[in-house]
């Protein structure tokens, strides 16, 4: 695979000059360029790992962290890079780490522990020149008081990791790069084997799908990408703002992953049913009901999400009820012909792009989740009509949150059934249908020649029949 990932933030970065002098904390880092995106990667990691806070929350553009909202837009790219690169392999970057220190970190020195894994992560994987790297994280520490008095081992670690880069890389390929809860869940789950297709998988960062309206072939010329199974077009190699590709203002698309997009699939024709998306934000698979003719109800908690949900909605010119509701309070009086339940769950499927879910979200999280979702499927169930269909799907890798269940609610439900898949339905997808007939999808999956053009999110889906 690639270790050296190239970072928008990076481009015509002038290259940060020495300062051999130590000068007292100043009031601004502009001096040393590039120093107060280190410094908030630094920050952000350390959000990360030791609060457990997400990387969506502390990047948000507008409510940000104000480290991070402050940076101009290639420094947050650089940001991003660094943060999302260092989660990635933090396992990797901890033993090389390790092996270079002479002796442990002093416990509680997690300041000087984020800012050389931020380093590290440049030197090692991101195409930052060493010095740099290396220059920009002795300064970090010498404005840190808290680390000021390991600004020299700093440098020296540091150097030294950049002169053997390629033995420790070498060194530490075999080790998984993801923490050891979740290797020991999905070996469970998965068996040896397929656990470490998945954590090898994850270590790349995904690429963009997006759902067309129509025209996948034409839309995958224009953009350069390729259609996969099933409809969904992928962009592999692209970098830079989605808005401003052609067919973004005029809403010829949407950004969605290929797997994503299967749940509604599962319901095959839907013009002029009605169909209620009750866990609606931002909106992907509300406007993928529009666009194949259902009259939609699309039900969301958040206030802010459903605002977001209805500028997407617009943007794509289509028009749904809105309901802002906990669904577990949406009694409408009458049923649907077709309820979705995308739930909200622990997202270890999406690591790919959300590299921090695996330190923010643990054990403890999986078994909340499960419990709320059953909970809103057991609602879910009431809102179908006879001969109605539900989807129940969620973007968890853990069967505690799917599988297992569904199977719980349905045990005391004989008024519904499972639909199953059939395989030969689902060309190029065949294995991403488990044998009870549902969607088990992985990071592992869909394996394209590029390693880059690879793989979907892990997701969960199943049809159940109002019988
Ligand atoms: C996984 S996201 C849904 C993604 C969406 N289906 C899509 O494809 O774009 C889950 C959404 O459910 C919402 N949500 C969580 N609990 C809810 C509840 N009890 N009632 C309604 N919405 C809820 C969250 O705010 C979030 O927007």
């Amino acid at each position: 695979m690639k270790e050296k990932t190239k970072h928008p933030g990076q481009k015509g970065r002038p290259a940060p000059h020495r300062q051999k002098a130590k000068q007292p904390v100043e009031p601004s880092h502009a001096d040393k360029p590039g120093l107060e995106a280190r410094m908030a990667a630094a920050k952000m990691l350390a959000a990360v790992v030791d609060k457990k806070v997400s990387l969506d929350g502390l990047m948000d553009g507008e409510h940000g962290n104000p480290a991070y909202t402050a940076l101009s837009e290639a420094d947050r790219g650089l940001v991003r890079a660094i943060v999302t690169t260092s989660l990635r392999f933090l396992p990797r970057i901890e033993a090389m780490l390790n092996g270079l220190l002479d002796a442990p970190l002093p416990a509680g020195a997690r300041s000087l522990y984020h800012l050389l894994v931020t380093a590290a992560a440049q030197i090692l994987y991101l195409d930052v020149p060493d010095h740099s790297a290396v220059d920009l994280a002795v300064e970090q520490a010498n404005r840190d008081p808290r680390s000021r008095r390991f600004a020299g081992m700093v440098n020296a670690v540091l150097r030294r990791m950049g002169r053997e880069k390629q033995a420790l890389i070498e060194d530490t390929r075999s080790l998984p790069c993801v923490p050891d809860w979740f290797l020991n869940r999905l070996t469970a789950v998965y068996g040896a084997e397929e656990a470490r297709r998945i954590a090898e998988a994850q270590m790349l960062p995904a690429a963009i799908d997006l759902t067309v309206k129509s025209d996948a072939g034409g839309w995958a010329e224009k953009l350069g990408g390729h259609v996969l199974p099933h409809g969904s077009l992928r962009l592999a190699a692209f970098e830079g703002s989605v808005t401003a590709l052609p067919g973004y203002e005029n809403g010829a698309w949407w950004v969605q992953d290929a797997a994503a997009a299967l749940p509604v699939l599962m319901f095959g024709e839907v013009a002029g049913k009605t169909a209620v998306d009750l866990c609606a934000a931002p909106g992907g698979k509300t406007a993928q009901l529009l666009a194949k003719g259902a009259k939609v109800t699309a039900v969301e908690q958040s206030a802010n999400r459903l605002k977001r949900l209805k500028g997407n909605l617009d943007r794509l010119g289509f028009e749904a009820e809105l309901v802002h509701s906990d669904l577990l309070n949406f009694n409408p009086g009458h049923g649907f012909d077709l309820v979705l339940l995308d739930a909200p769950c622990s997202s270890t499927g999406t690591t790919r792009r959300h590299p921090d879910v695996l330190f923010t979200k643990g054990p403890a999280d999986i078994e909340k989740l499960a419990t709320v979702q059953e909970k809103l499927l057991r609602h879910a169930l009431t809102l179908v009509n006879p001969g109605g269909r539900l989807v129940f799907s969620n973007c968890s890798l853990d069967p505690k949150e799917g599988e297992e269940m569904v199977a719980r609610v349905l045990a005391d439900h004989p008024d519904f059934q499972r639909l199953p898949l059939d395989r030969q339905e689902w060309p190029g997808l065949e294995q991403a249908i488990s044998s009870e007939g549902e969607f088990r999808t992985t990071p592992a999956m869909l394996s394209l020649p590029h390693p880059y053009s690879s793989g979907l999110d892990g997701f969960y889906a199943c049809q159940l029949l109002k019988i």
